[in-house]
């Protein structure tokens, strides 16, 4: 575990990259707060493909995302760029816009997976987050015609108080739609997600729905990958520790390679108008880049470089025992005091070092 326990500049492996900030849904929670229409400055066809040569010094998985990335009409021309220099470029969209041209278009382009977003087992609890009536059967259509064009998909959860029953139902969903992964969201409360702050799981639901999902990442057939919630990590090491195994790469995966979050040290978000910042949760800004190399707001930016260092976490974070594989959620710490090192609000851990 060495890798995780040095702070040093390592190139990002994962950006995840808002093409527009437009969306034809107008989700509760959307951390983007997207509406309609496009905002007025967004990066250019030339600036985005400027990027895309930036990335190359880095090569990291490019997730291109939204609002809805396929608002964007030159989704097609960004991501056939990117991958056609051997890039791994992922999509993640609502679903709801995909037709058969679409996604013969994507696959043309080198999308190597699509992620569509599912919150709710039931038409009513899906539809209801995603403002939309028919958004359920939109999306669902969707999956069907990844699944017919060949294209591998994955399915994003965003857990709160009003789709928490239902998780079990979506995991059972995801499995019999046969999705590659799911990928489970914790509500950050950003953007339209302010607004239903009190949506936010308890802590102590956070370890009962994280511990369900440990028991669930032992069955075959899907990959599991809890996304904004760090304390996964630490739960996953307390049960591994408790059933006697060790973790590695063969008994958890890639979850043993990772720590809580990635954000500054082996991710960051990079918005519409070129805005990069830790995550897409986070409002701490590190630079643009249509004003600054992405290399010299990687390497240089304080906010990265505070976050890269695990001493400055404050609070109980600050002397936790887990602080190396879990680190709390910068956002949700920016959220709760204005301070993004400040420590975890949604954790239950008592740490035992002093
Ligand atoms: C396979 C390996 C993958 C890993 C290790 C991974 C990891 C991550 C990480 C670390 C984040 C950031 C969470 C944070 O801000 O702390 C993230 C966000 C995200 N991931 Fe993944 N991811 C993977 C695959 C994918 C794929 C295949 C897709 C889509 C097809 C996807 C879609 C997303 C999206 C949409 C976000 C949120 C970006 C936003 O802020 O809007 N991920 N992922
Ligand atoms: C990429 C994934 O991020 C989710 N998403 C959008 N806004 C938020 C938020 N405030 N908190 C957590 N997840 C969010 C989307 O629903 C999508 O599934
Ligand atoms: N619109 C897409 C989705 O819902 C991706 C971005 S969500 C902020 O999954
Ligand atoms: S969460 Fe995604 S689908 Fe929903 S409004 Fe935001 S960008 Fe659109």
């Amino acid at each position: 575990m060495i890798l995780l326990i040095d702070n040093k500049i390592k190139p990002p492996r994962l950006v995840a990259w808002e093409l527009t900030n437009a969306c034809n849904l107008a989700c509760i929670h959307c951390r983007a707060s997207a509406i309609k229409d496009p905002a007025p400055d967004e990066l250019s066809t030339a600036q985005a493909m400027h990027f895309v040569d930036e990335l190359l010094e880095y090569r990291p998985i490019i997730i291109l995302t939204g609002g809805e990335p396929l608002l964007r009409p030159d989704v097609y021309d960004i991501a056939r760029y990117a991958s056609g220099q051997g890039i791994r470029v992922v999509l993640a969209t609502n679903g709801t816009l995909l037709t058969p041209d679409i996604v013969r278009r994507l696959k043309d382009a080198g999308i190597q997976r699509t992620s569509i977003s599912i919150d709710g087992a039931t038409v009513k609890t899906h539809d209801t987050f995603r403002g939309e009536p028919g958004a359920f059967d939109a999306a669902l259509r969707g999956i069907d015609i990844l699944k017919k064009e060949g294209m591998s998909f994955q399915i994003n959860t965003t857990i709160t108080k009003r789709n928490l029953d239902e998780i079990p139902g979506i995991y059972d969903l995801a499995l019999d739609l046969g999705a590659s992964a799911l990928h489970i969201f914790l509500l950050v409360p950003t953007g339209r997600g302010e607004d239903i702050e009190h949506e936010e799981i308890p802590p102590d639901e956070y370890e009962r729905v994280l511990n369900w999902f440990y028991d669930k990442s032992k069955d075959p057939g899907i990959q599991l990958k809890a996304t904004c919630a760090p304390h996964y990590f630490r739960i996953m090491r307390q049960r591994a520790k408790a059933e006697g195994i060790r973790i590695t790469k063969e008994t958890h995966g890639l979850e043993a390679m990772t720590k809580g979050c990635l954000g500054g040290s082996g991710f960051c978000f990079v918005s519409s108008r070129g805005d990069v910042y830790p995550c897409g949760y986070l409002p701490a800004l590190a630079g643009n880049i249509r004003q600054h190399p992405f290399k010299m707001i990687w390497e240089e930016s304080a906010v990265f470089n505070d976050l890269r260092d695990p001493a400055k976490l404050k609070g109980k974070c600050g002397i936790c025992e887990y602080r190396m594989v879990c680190g709390g959620c910068r956002a949700r710490a920016y959220a709760a005091t204005g301070d993004y090192l400040d420590e975890e609000p949604y954790c239950v851990y008592v740490p035992v070092r002093t």
